[in-house]
């Protein structure tokens, strides 16, 4: 209780974010502060080199005194390096100075699935969920070919940007052969998602399309039921749902995911 209010107070001292009118490194530009993770601040820059809006991911002052912390953050750069895809930010710099540690990355300017089914109140059918899930298994695709694991694709992390999706948050990302210890007091849903296997990030993908399918979903009583009597969708999505959801034998593979999505 003391510690986790002492690490409260520590952050608010040390991690405070860098103000919005700031000069980074001779060059970006701070316009605003996106957002305060578990490990980075996240801020939109204008890179004055290239006159274009950029994202900096700044490491708290508190991660960079501990390993874990100093390794998630090279973790993701290297990853991003790795991915190489076009629908995923493209790492553009990294550097050290007396502010810290930095890397920047292209900006994807689009809405997240979380704006546009919270915000926005958009709904998605089952056709369209299906394309979605297609198309984000052959950005996932790419990144299990290089042995990376995203262990984190959920709403926030996926933008659609004139009608393409994007995939971003590469901060729990993970190579095949890094070793990853989880905390067992987890919440299930983190303990699905977050061992280094190709099966997590399916599991999240399934969870994902539950969210959108639940966007077009009108409850007719208060009885709460499962999401199997409470969805109007087809059998065969039903079925490929409960595999990702592992609850029944996972799929191991994107191919198998992909498979039983196109037999719909
Ligand atoms: N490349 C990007 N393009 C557009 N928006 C981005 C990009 N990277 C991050 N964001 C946005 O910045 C905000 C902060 O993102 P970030 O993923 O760095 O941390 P977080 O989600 O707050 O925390 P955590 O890393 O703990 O999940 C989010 O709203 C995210 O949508």
């Amino acid at each position: 209780m003391i510690t986790e209010f002492l690490k409260g107070l520590q952050r608010t001292l040390f991690d405070r974010p860098l103000k919005p009118g700031l000069l980074i490194q001779e060059r970006y530009r701070i316009t605003e502060v996106l957002g305060m993770g578990s490990y980075g601040i996240t801020y939109l820059a204008l890179d004055n080199l290239t006159k274009t809006t950029v994202v900096l991911k700044q490491l708290r002052k508190t991660k960079a005194k501990t390993k874990s912390g100093l390794r998630s953050f090279q973790r993701e750069s290297e990853i991003l390096k790795a991915v190489n895809h076009p629908q995923v930010p493209k790492l553009l710099d990294e550097f050290q100075n007396n502010k810290g540690l930095f890397i920047t990355m292209e900006w994807v300017q689009g809405e997240t699935f979380e704006d546009l089914i919270f915000r926005d109140q958009h709904s998605y059918n089952e056709k369209e969920t299906k394309a979605i899930l297609l198309e984000l298994l052959n950005i996932i695709e790419s990144f299990h070919e290089k042995d990376i694991i995203h262990r984190d694709l959920r709403i926030p992390n996926i933008i659609q940007r004139n009608g393409t999706l994007h995939i971003i948050d590469f901060g729990l990302a993970c190579f095949l052969s890094d070793e990853e210890t989880l905390d067992p007091d987890d919440h299930p849903e983190k303990l699905r998602m977050q061992p280094v296997t190709v099966e997590s990030d399916l599991f999240a993908l399934g969870h994902f399309a539950l969210f959108l399918l639940y966007s077009s979903y009108d409850p007719q009583s208060k009885k709460e039921k499962s999401w199997e009597e409470e969805l109007t969708i087809s059998h065969s999505f039903k079925a490929a749902l409960r595999n990702m959801l592992q609850l029944d034998e996972p799929f191991h593979s994107v191919a198998e995911a992909r498979s039983a999505l196109n037999q719909i």
